[in-house]
């Protein structure tokens, strides 16, 4: 059997990629510099899966930002406000995933959105009828031969046309249709290219097969790869898809003009159930994914084992390639740079570079005819041997509160109307209250200060100081702005998840796991082991000492347990509805603590509540009412006069508004300003009657809104909400602009807030 990877992680073992590109921004290296760093890195990633034996390694998985922004811009899906922008691709590139403005010239970036289930971002391609289809760039060509020229045989990859087609956002004429027109005959061209260039294999990326799709969407999938089959020049094409089954179209593989295709087994087990009913097109290649391309647990070699001989018995060996389920972007690099992990738990853990030799193992260990005795077989049980002696995989105190809640549905009472005047006696809040989501700017120093911190340089005393100062300015610079509910500033945390992470018991951590979040943002995800138990208050210090900096409300500040649960890297051992109870009780503590220290509005925030949702409708209510019930489950012990807010990163909400509403939180703070117009769109057909701010200027820009744009938001909300039920806030946490931005930004929010109370009171 030959092995393949999908895709392999960019951003560079010890974020090479981040830091050059952030240099680049501040314009302290050159492009030249820039791409020189991106050159070296991709040469280490293809020697990398040489080494480690892949028989197929890949190109173009490397971005700058983002592959389907890249794709986009290969085949001319670019709207209007960036169509004269410079030529320059990197310019092109940034100016379109970060907004841009230079010589009077302004356009806002493209919307980002969670790549399926996963902690990615992509950028969220747009076609209007401005937009000239066709192939307008070579970059795949180029990584190709830049491959091949350093002796190596590349699969290109890239994104395919339905996906490309189904995650564009089209306005005014335009269709995905009529897209499509223009689109495949460019896939055609580059297809040609890459085949003249010598490429044997062009690998298309079509997670978007695991979705539902009604008829429409399988015509139009089966209309463009028919069209691709008719001008395909001979160049093979492996169909890739990931994050689930694609049981959808599986009748009609056999038809397709592919030579691949490449299934995940491990989110889509049902795949499995069709090649044993339907059989698999005798034609075809079967890229088999096996090794769970996103967590990070050995692979259970017995299983897989299994899994590969019920496989053959409907195709010959020689016709299957061993492969990871998805991209292993979403994995770290490497384990070797781990020092501080125990032998048992290093033991069963497997990362991108771990998961290659993986593939390699069990490619060995199907071609012997007794496997059970191969020490490959054996070394690798024993692993799961060990794991059980991890410490604290079960803790009975915890077990026996879980199994006392379980079935058991939560419920704060009184009701959320009765609350509300409860809440508003306390709080004394003007019309349109102005907040912000929680973090303040990680500027450079306080990453140093942690640097050192975490090195043993600098003492507890005098962390905790700088933090408290840190605190105290910006509660201070708040009080100044005017801003009604104010934060602490999240200084003490690396990350809203790695911190709780930390204070749990339950979990470990890395010290360079690192996963690409987007751009150049990442995440150093904690992995979950064991039961989960709070030692005792996580924020309440903080909490205390920022209030005592003002006399306005001060919100506790919390990650909900879905949140903490999604984003972490989760036990394979134990179901995840028993960890979201245990997190759950955790949170739910030290939420009554916080109200017990006299704090009277508390922020849960479940951003990633919406990105795990089931990719199918069919699995969305089991979902939703274990997540739903854990967050309630977190506050339904609070006094009336309390506030709960929570906080979701992402407005696409009109389709779980049922969920949301049920989440039973008296205000929600969303992203919005990218799509205030759709949110509107979204909740016209059924209204929202809560506490809602959506937000009024984008976070993730680096560019400074102006009152006047954010009133004109506001307005469009106001079509829509209350004024009585509208907050005004940014879209999201603030910590990765400058405090410059952030401080320009919310003045003109604060303002934009004071002129519309101005016109209600008139
Ligand atoms: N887990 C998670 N997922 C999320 C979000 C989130 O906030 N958390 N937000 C949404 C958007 N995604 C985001 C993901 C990451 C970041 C982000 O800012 N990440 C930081 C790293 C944050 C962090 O863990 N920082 C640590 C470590 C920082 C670091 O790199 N330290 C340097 C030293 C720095 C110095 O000396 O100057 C080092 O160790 O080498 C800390 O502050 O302590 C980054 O990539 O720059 C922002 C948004 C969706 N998903
Ligand atoms: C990704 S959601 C962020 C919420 C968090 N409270 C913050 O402001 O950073
Ligand atoms: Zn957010």
């Amino acid at each position: 059997m030959k092995t393949t990877i999908i895709g392999y992680p960019r951003i560079g073992c010890n974020r090479e990629l981040k830091r050059a590109t952030e240099s680049y921004f501040q314009n302290r290296i050159s492009p030249e510099n820039l791409n020189e760093e991106a050159r070296a890195l991709r040469k280490t990633h293809w020697e990398k899966q040489i080494r480690k034996g892949i028989d197929f390694p890949v190109s173009n998985d490397f971005s700058f930002y983002d592959t389907l922004l890249d794709t986009a811009l290969l085949f001319g899906l670019i709207p209007e406000r960036f169509a004269t922008l410079p030529q320059d691709p990197l310019i092109r590139t940034f100016a379109m995933a970060r907004g841009y403005e230079k010589n009077g010239y302004q356009a806002s970036a493209l919307a980002m959105k969670k790549w399926f289930t996963t902690n990615y971002h992509y950028m969220v391609p747009e076609v209007d009828e401005s937009s000239r289809i066709g192939l307008s760039g070579h970059k795949p060509l180029t990584e190709f031969r830049e491959a091949l020229s350093a002796g190596l045989l590349t699969r290109p990859m890239l994104t395919g046309p339905y996906t490309l087609l189904r995650l564009t956002r089209f306005s005014g004429e335009t269709s995905a249709e009529a897209c499509a027109q223009g689109l495949i005959p460019a896939y055609g061209q580059l297809l040609s290219a890459l085949g003249n260039a010598g490429a044997q294999w062009v690998q298309l990326d079509e997670p978007c097969l695991c979705l539902d799709m009604d008829a429409d969407e399988k015509a139009l999938f089966h209309s463009l790869y028919q069209s691709l089959g008719e001008r395909n020049p001979g160049v093979k094409i492996l169909l890739q898809t990931a994050f689930g089954d694609i049981t959808r179209v599986y009748d009609s593989l056999s038809s397709l003009p592919v030579q691949a295709i490449g299934m995940d087994f491990v989110e889509g087990p049902d795949n499995l159930l069709k090649l044993e009913s339907d059989g698999f097109p005798e034609d075809k290649i079967l890229v088999a994914g096996i090794v769970n391309g996103r967590n990070v647990w050995r692979n259970n070699y017995k299983k897989s084992l299994d899994l590969l001989s019920r496989m053959s018995k409907h195709l010959p060996e020689e016709r299957i390639w061993l492969a990871p389920s998805c991209s292993l972007l979403h994995l770290p690099y490497s384990l070797a740079p781990e020092t501080a992990l125990s032998h048992e738990i290093k033991e069963i853990l497997a990362f991108a570079e771990e998961k290659m030799d993986e593939l390699g193992e069990l490619a060995i260990l199907f071609s012997e005819k007794n496997p059970e005795k191969h020490s490959l077989l054996i070394r690798n049980q024993q692993r799961f041997g060990e794991a059980e002696k991890i410490p604290g995989r079960i803790i009975p105190d915890v077990r026996k509160k879980t199994s006392s809640l379980r079935g058991q549905s939560f419920r704060r009472m009184p009701d959320a109307d009765t609350r509300k005047s409860c809440q508003q006696n306390r709080l004394r809040l003007p019309l349109f209250p102005t907040t912000s989501i929680g973090s303040f700017p990680q500027t450079q120093e306080i990453r140093a200060m942690r640097r050192r911190h975490r090195k043993g340089e600098v003492d507890q005393s005098t962390y905790e100081t700088f933090l408290r100062n840190r605190t105290e300015e910006c509660v201070r610079l708040q009080d100044d702005m005017g801003l009604d509910v104010l934060v602490h500033g999240e200084f003490e945390r690396n990350d809203m998840v790695e911190f709780f992470g930390e204070q749990l018991e339950g979990f470990v951590f890395t010290e360079n796991a690192w996963v690409q979040s987007y751009g150049t943002r990442c995440v150093k995800p904690p992995i979950l082991v064991g039961d989960v138990r709070r030692p005792g208050p996580m924020t309440v210090d903080i909490w205390r000492f920022a209030e005592n900096c003002t006399k306005k409300p001060v919100k506790g500040m919390l990650t909900g347990p879905v949140t903490i649960l999604n984003w972490s890297f989760v036990r394979e051992d134990v179901e995840s509805t028993e960890c979201l109870l245990q997190l759950a009780l955790a949170i739910r503590e030290e939420v009554l603590d916080l109200e017990a220290a006299g704090c009277g509005v508390i922020q849960i925030d479940e951003a990633a509540l919406r990105e795990k949702l089931p990719l199918k409708k069919k699995d969305w209510k089991a979902y939703l009412d274990h997540a739903v019930n854990a967050f309630r489950l977190c506050h339904d012990g609070v006094r009336p006069d309390t506030q709960i807010h929570t906080h979701m990163c992402y407005s696409e909400f009109g389709d779980i508004l049922a969920a949301i509403d049920a989440m039973d939180a008296d205000v929600i703070t969303i992203e919005a300003s990218r799509s205030a117009l759709s949110l509107v769109d979204q909740l016209k057909e059924s209204p929202y009657a809560r506490d809602i701010g959506p937000g009024v200027y984008d976070i993730h820009s680096p560019l400074i809104p102006g009152e006047k744009e954010i009133l004109s938001r506001l307005e469009i909300l106001l079509s829509t909400f209350r004024p009585e039920q509208l907050w005004v806030n940014p879209d999201c946490g603030l910590k990765t602009r400058s405090q410059k931005e952030a401080e320009q930004s919310l003045r003109a929010m604060v303002n934009a807030a004071k002129t519309l109370r101005e016109t209600y009171r008139a």
